[in-house]
Order: C-alpha cells, then structure tokens, then sequence
C-alpha cells in the first residue's frame, strides 16, 4: 500500500503507549498543555424553533461576530436522516482496506476527492491522526459517483437525501446571516456563488488512540469555504480558539455545528470571523464526523460586499478568484 492510514497503523502495530514520532505534535501544540481547563463561555447555541425569526437573526448575527462557530437546534433535519447518514460513514469506514481503496485520492490529483489521509504535510511536518472521505454532493453536474462508495448499498440514497437536506438549511442560514449583516436574503448566498455553491461532504475518520494527549486528528486552521456545516458522532473533541484559549465544544446531540469560513469572512468584509478550530482524539473510541463545506466555484469571485465597503469601512480584503483563494492558502503563500 502506498500511503499508511491511520486506521490500518492502529490496527496492526501499535505499542501500548507508543505513537509513530510523525504524529507527535511541538509542545505548543499538543492537547495536553494548550487545552483550557476551566470555565468558560460555551459555544453559542441557536434554537430554530424559536418562534421570533429577529431574536434569531440577532443571536446568529452575534455568535457570528464574536465566535465564528455557533450550534443549531431543532433544525428541522430528521434525526433518523442524520443517524443513517452517520450508519453508512462508518459502514464504509469498517470495509476491508483494501476495499476503501478503491476510492483512493489519485495521487497528483489537483482534485482533493476521494479516500486519503492527509491533504499535504504542514509546515512542521507532522501528520493528522485522521483519515477521510471527501466527494461532492451538489450541485448534480459537479458530482464525482467514482468516489461515492457503492458499499453500503444505501450510501448513495442516503446522502442524496441529506444534499436536498442541507440545501434547505443552508438557504435558511445564509438568508439569516445576511440578514443580520443588514442585507436582503439572497446578497450572501449570491455573494458566495448563489445557485452554482458546492457542497462538499468530508467524513473525517479519528481512530483511538494511545497517546491523545500528544497528537492532534486536525491541527488548527480555519476552513476555506464560505460556511461549514457539520454532524459529529459522540466522541467529543472539536475545540475553537477564543480570547486566547483553546475551548471545547460541547456535544449536543443532533445540533448542528455551523462554522464560518474564510469567505463569509471576506464578503461581511470582516464582520463575521471565520473561526480557528482544531480536534483532539480520544484513547478509546473512534470519533467521526461529517462537515460539508459550501464553496464558491473556482472562477467565482469573491470579495468585500459593495454594501458593506464606505470610506469608515475600507475594504479588509482583496476580490479574488475562489480557485485563486484556495491555491495561496493550501500553500501558504500571501494572499
Ligand atoms: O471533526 C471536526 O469536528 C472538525 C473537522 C474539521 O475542522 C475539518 O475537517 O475541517
Ligand atoms: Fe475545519
């Protein structure tokens, strides 16, 4: 096999406390001494069944500004869609290796779907303790079925129907938060792509492992896309970065975790933050989760909204294509 999976290193041979010198993190980064223990302000948390649409917009808009991250509640998404969503991930994910690797990412690939292991080395050149599953939901003329596993049988029903799921819930947000921004409805979603925004689905796969308190499954970052919107199973381990500490978001059983992205940064022209996360692992347990993330199309171009750009608020941020965007950042180069 040509790259290690997490998943096949644990399970054939690791010592009882020993993990491979790539996945141990500086000092600086690891869980152990970064991680805030103490008390601190929760994640907000939005509850859309509350009957007042302003109070939501405003706490939405809020959470926004000052978080970047915030969890909904009774989001109108069937909790049995989620939990076979959920099903066929981890049915996947239980397949023999050499199974999985049908979907491999190609290696060269500038595409980033498929099965794999890490998107590239970062700079200090250590490895995640995850591995994933990435492919394209929507829009239908964008999807790849090569890298939609045929086994389990239902994977594709499945998460066909949570891509009409999430576009439901994604015009809500969007509407909402440009609403909170003081716009129409549709100036966001257009501002990030209107009918042509791809919706990504990622599984991030996190084996057990003996030394969390050395590595990390994904170092800090903050996501490229316009907003992502995310599913966890029940092994916490998604912090965020607030006021200098690193924080850990509570599981809420069914909510769902929406991130802000770099582009939502960038056409609110810096009013809502994109958020800076991370994740730990556990020792025991598997964690799993499912992002999907929006993104613009390549060519899009995405820059400070006009409405919010006036001599007292000069744009933050340059116009640039998405696929330019993209390129800099998985670079690290200037943007
Ligand atoms: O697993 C999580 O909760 C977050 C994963 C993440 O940040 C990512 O895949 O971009
Ligand atoms: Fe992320």
């Amino acid at each position: 096999m040509e790259v290690d999976r997490v998943q096949a290193i644990v399970s054939s041979s690791l010592a009882e406390d020993k993990i491979p010198a790539e996945f141990i993190r500086p000092e600086d980064e690891r869980p152990a001494t970064t991680t805030f223990h103490g008390p601190t302000p929760e994640i907000p948390i939005i509850d859309f069944s509350d009957p007042d649409p302003q109070k939501v917009i405003r706490l939405m808009a809020d959470a926004s500004t000052e978080w970047g991250i915030f969890q909904v509640v009774n989001h109108g998404i069937p909790s049995h869609l989620i939990q076979r969503l959920q099903l066929v991930g981890r049915e996947f994910f239980d397949l023999p290796q050499e199974e999985k690797e049908v979907y491999a990412k190609p290696s060269g690939a500038p595409s980033i779907e498929g099965y794999g292991s890490k998107l590239g080395r970062d700079v200090n050149g250590k490895k995640n303790w995850a591995d994933y599953l990435f492919h394209r939901i929507w829009p239908p003329t964008r999807i790849n079925y090569q890298f939609w596993p045929k086994n389990p049988p239902s994977y594709r029903e499945v998460n066909e129907e949570y891509a009409q799921e999430m576009r439901k819930i994604v015009d809500k947000l969007l509407g909402w938060l440009s609403m909170g921004l003081g716009l129409e409805e549709n100036v966001l979603k257009q501002g990030a792509g209107g009918e042509e925004i791809e919706y990504l689905m990622k599984i991030n796969y996190y084996p057990p492992c003996p030394r969390p308190d050395l590595t990390l499954g994904v170092p800090s970052h903050t996501d490229l896309s316009a907003m992502t919107v995310l599913v966890p199973n029940q092994v916490h381990g998604l912090q965020v970065f607030k006021d200098g500490l690193w924080i850990d978001a509570k599981y809420i059983p069914g909510a769902l975790v929406v991130h802000i992205g770099d582009q939502i940064e960038i056409l609110s022209n810096g009013k809502y933050k994109a958020v800076l996360h991370r994740t730990t692992v556990d020792r025991e347990r598997t964690r799993m989760s499912w992002p999907v993330f929006l993104e613009p199309p390549a060519e899009y171009v995405v820059g400070p909204l006009p409405q919010l750009v006036d001599p007292q608020h000069p744009p933050q941020y340059k116009h640039k294509k998405f696929k330019d965007y993209s390129y800099c950042k998985l670079n690290k180069l200037p943007q």
